[in-house]
């Protein structure tokens, strides 16, 4: 089988992070550069030490003699091919199927890629899930930025959601909604967003995102035709776009399909309350679950995406009443946006919550559940005044600073060589 590297990231002087693709499967793999071993691989499909030798052989020539730290890693060659990191030591796959145990917690560093299983512990021990989208590879790479490091080789490392407020735990799930249509297309609403646009974003924020679980949205139209359609997207947005799972928007319509993509093994994150991509059909976006029949549906909706094998619900824009109540009883984790701190976890616009002027942020207004965590838009203009004050004041480049020198022999021979064509110019 032939071997093909793919970029290779550095993602710290301590971890290294490797994708490796050929044509049937992509595995990704941290290095422990402390030690050599690999800490953590993200993929399932290589168990054995012979699926590892192929691609460590062909990483570890692409590495060397370039780059000297990660070389160091591939000195325990023998290690990586008889590595036993905590995903491979004979664990199930956590797809949609509520698994309810997680193995020995020690086992885990602290930023460990998220999975399944960690969010229904979470639900469990009432931790808070934490979810903000991506849309591109630097807001990827802000949420990856923001994660605790990994701990010093040796340490025995806290569970994941051991503490809630002593020690960070970064973002839990990344989402690649397609709220991006709007805030960073500028489309007019998220039904106008194709399934290869949104596969262009999240293939940028799987480089930049490597510790939090890839949830990306099914976008409108791309599973309205038929159960195969759906499946034929999903599976693009899991093998083109590098996503861990989908998020689908609807109730019982969708049933079938959250059957068979969970038949398949590709997790899904279902949506209810106020489903953007139906904003035309229910008049705008407004709060569901006011009335009785639509507190029902909501109930009904969310119930019926548990059972068809959804791993967990977005509840958006739902009283907070009524979302904390249907949390109680559902096995998986809700993820509230205007659903109040009754749901199991929380999600938000990064550029909203950033205060950068989204679609919905501009002119100080925007949803009642929209809280402006800074001021990145007000920052974001200042600077750019201050830059095109400086470039007319001829203030920037400053010389010495912001220039490259020559020296004066140089500059000297250079004047003495264009002599003549200096007069003719
Ligand atoms: N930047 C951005 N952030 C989002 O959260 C977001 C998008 N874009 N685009 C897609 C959808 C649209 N969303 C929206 C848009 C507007 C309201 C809104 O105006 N809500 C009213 C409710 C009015 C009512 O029914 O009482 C509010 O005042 O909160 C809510 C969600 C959420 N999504
Ligand atoms: C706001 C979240 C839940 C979303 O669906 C999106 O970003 O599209």
């Amino acid at each position: 089988m032939e071997w093909i590297q793919t970029p290779c990231q550095l993602l710290s002087l301590d971890r290294l992070t490797l994708t490796l693709a050929n044509t049937a499967v992509r595995a990704r793999l941290s290095l422990d550069m402390s030690t050599g071993s690999v800490a953590r691989c993200f993929t399932h499909a290589l168990r054995t030490a012979s699926d590892w030798a192929a691609p460590v052989a062909s990483s570890s020539r692409l590495l060397s003699p370039a780059r000297a730290m990660p070389t160091r890693a591939f000195a325990g060659g023998q290690r990586i091919l008889g590595h036993a990191c905590a995903c491979c030591r004979g664990q199930k796959r956590a797809y949609s199927s509520y698994p309810t145990e997680r193995p020995g917690a020690g086992a885990f560093a602290p930023r460990r890629k998220r999975t399944i299983m960690d969010f229904n512990s979470l639900k469990k021990k009432k931790v808070p899930v934490t979810m903000l989208t991506a849309h591109d590879y630097p807001s990827a790479r802000f949420i990856e930025s923001i994660a605790p490091p990994a701990p010093a080789p040796g340490a025995v490392p806290a569970p994941a959601g051991s503490s809630s407020s002593a020690a960070p735990r970064g973002i839990d799930i990344a989402l690649v909604g397609d709220s991006l249509a709007m805030v960073a297309c500028g489309y007019p609403s998220t039904n106008y967003l194709t399934l290869d646009e949104m596969l262009y974003h999240c293939r940028s924020v799987a480089r930049g995102c490597t510790t939090s679980f890839l949830v990306a949205d099914l976008p409108f139209g791309s599973f309205s035709a038929s159960i195969e359609d759906g499946v034929r997207a999903a599976v693009r947005l899991i093998q083109e776009g590098h996503m861990d799972a989908v998020k689908i928007e609807g109730g019982p319509e969708i049933v079938p399909l959250i059957r068979r993509l969970t038949e398949v093994g590709i997790p899904v994150m279902a949506h209810v309350g106020l489903t953007p991509q139906r904003q035309a059909a229910l008049s705008g976006y407004r709060v569901q679950g006011k009335t009785v029949s639509s507190a029902v549906k909501v109930w009904e909706d969310a119930c019926a995406v548990q059972d068809a094998g959804a791993f967990a619900v977005v509840l958006e824009a739902v009283p907070s009443k009524l979302a904390a109540w249907v949390t109680e009883r559902l096995r998986i984790p809700t993820i509230g946006i205007g659903a109040g701190a009754g749901c199991d976890g929380q999600v938000l616009v990064q550029l909203d919550m950033l205060g950068v002027d989204s679609d919905l942020g501009a002119g100080g207004k925007g949803p009642r559940f929209l809280k402006k965590y800074a001021d990145v838009g007000e920052r974001a203009r200042e600077a750019v005044r201050s830059y095109v004050d400086e470039v007319r004041r001829r203030e920037f480049p400053t010389e010495g600073e912001h220039t490259y020198p020559i020296e004066d022999k140089a500059w000297e021979g250079f004047l003495e060589a264009v002599k003549e064509t200096e007069r003719e110019a």
